[in-house]
């Protein structure tokens, strides 16, 4: 099995992005050994604080920010980083060539109950002449993104990363402790007869999308005239994973639950990254208004409505709303 390195190269990735790309794996690493600890490393449970966002931080959430923001600030490549649990960007270098946005512990509500958990990560090339104090340099399409990935802290630590060319599985190797490509180039198949969305939600949606999973749920003798499984691991980062492994529609849908609030999942940290993974795999990633990579974002923290996977079945949901 391929080393990471070697692989990159074959992917024709510059010296210096590859040198950053494994700078954050260090701190993966890191973080996987703590998420095995669980309780032994006094880790489990909330903090008494809260992020920019308004949402109670577990411990993990905490030590997983700072080891990244740490471990990024002092490589010396990267000129500002943004990060879900700060609340605006961080400068680093000024003449670092990259900005990086994380989400540093995606799936917090399952570190209790020791399942899916991961980190999502999402890096641009900086404006070279815009100060690393500028939080204006992360307002960048994800379709600038030079590479972006997810690292899922599951049986096994598995990252799933894109730089352009394709997207690639690889899994922790803990006997010599590096990354080993073990799939390269997957493909989400095209149509899918499974389904992952918060259910609970449903009469907060706007009604295409209620109509869409209504048919979805009416199984064969609906107006789709099959069965359609659904699957919800209440991390995006694992979810995601099952629809690149063997496809699947995946949707964090508009809701008029709190009005101030209509979306849930972030652009820069799991909207982005993960459309640009999913896309690379043959994928779409869509609002119902158009393509996510293409929305030029104005604030870091912003909120955007997902609808991802399996090309013909995002389609299908896209046609409820015409
Ligand atoms: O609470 P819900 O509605 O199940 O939401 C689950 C969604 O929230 C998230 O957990 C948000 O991520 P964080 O844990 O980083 O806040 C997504 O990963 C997931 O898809
Ligand atoms: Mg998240
Ligand atoms: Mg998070």
């Amino acid at each position: 099995m391929q080393r990471l390195a070697p692989a990159l190269r074959e992917d024709n990735v510059p010296l210096d992005l590859i040198s950053l790309i494994k700078t954050i794996l260090a701190a993966t690493k890191e973080i996987s050994f703590r998420v095995s600890q669980a309780h032994l490393g006094g880790l489990m449970g909330s903090t008494l604080d809260e992020n920019i966002q308004g949402e109670v931080q577990k411990q993990l959430d905490v030590v997983a920010n700072e080891l990244f923001k740490d471990i990024l600030l002092e490589s010396g490549f990267v000129k500002a980083i943004s990060s879900e649990e700060e609340d605006t960007s961080v400068a680093g270098e000024e003449d670092g060539k990259f900005i990086v946005s994380f989400d540093p512990l995606d799936g917090s509500s399952n570190i209790d109950i020791n399942s899916l958990i991961g980190t999502i990560f999402s890096i641009h090339e900086a404006i070279p002449d815009m100060a690393a104090d500028n939080p204006d340099q992360f307002k960048q399409a994800g379709h600038k993104q030079v590479c972006a990935g997810y690292v899922l802290y599951g049986p096994s630590t598995m990252l799933v990363m894109t730089t352009g060319s394709g997207t690639h599985f690889y899994v922790l190797d803990r006997t010599h402790g590096g990354y080993l490509l073990v799939e390269r180039n997957v493909q989400v198949p095209a149509d899918t007869r499974e389904f992952a969305v918060n259910m609970s939600n449903q009469r907060f949606w706007e009604k295409p999308m209620q109509n869409y999973i209504t048919d979805l749920v009416a199984g064969e003798a609906g107006p789709r005239g099959e069965y359609f499984n659904m699957r919800w691991i209440a991390a995006m980062v694992g979810d995601i994973h099952r629809v690149l492994t063997r496809g699947g529609i995946f949707t964090y849908p508009a809701d008029n639950k709190n009005p101030d609030k209509p979306y849930k999942l972030r652009l820069m940290y799991e909207a982005n990254p993960m459309s640009f993974l999913v896309e690379q795999a043959g994928g779409k990633a869509v609002t119902s208004k158009g393509p996510i990579m293409e929305i030029e974002p104005d604030d870091i923290h912003q909120r955007v409505e997902v609808i991802m996977g399996s090309r013909n079945e995002v389609d299908k949901c896209l046609s409820y709303y015409k």
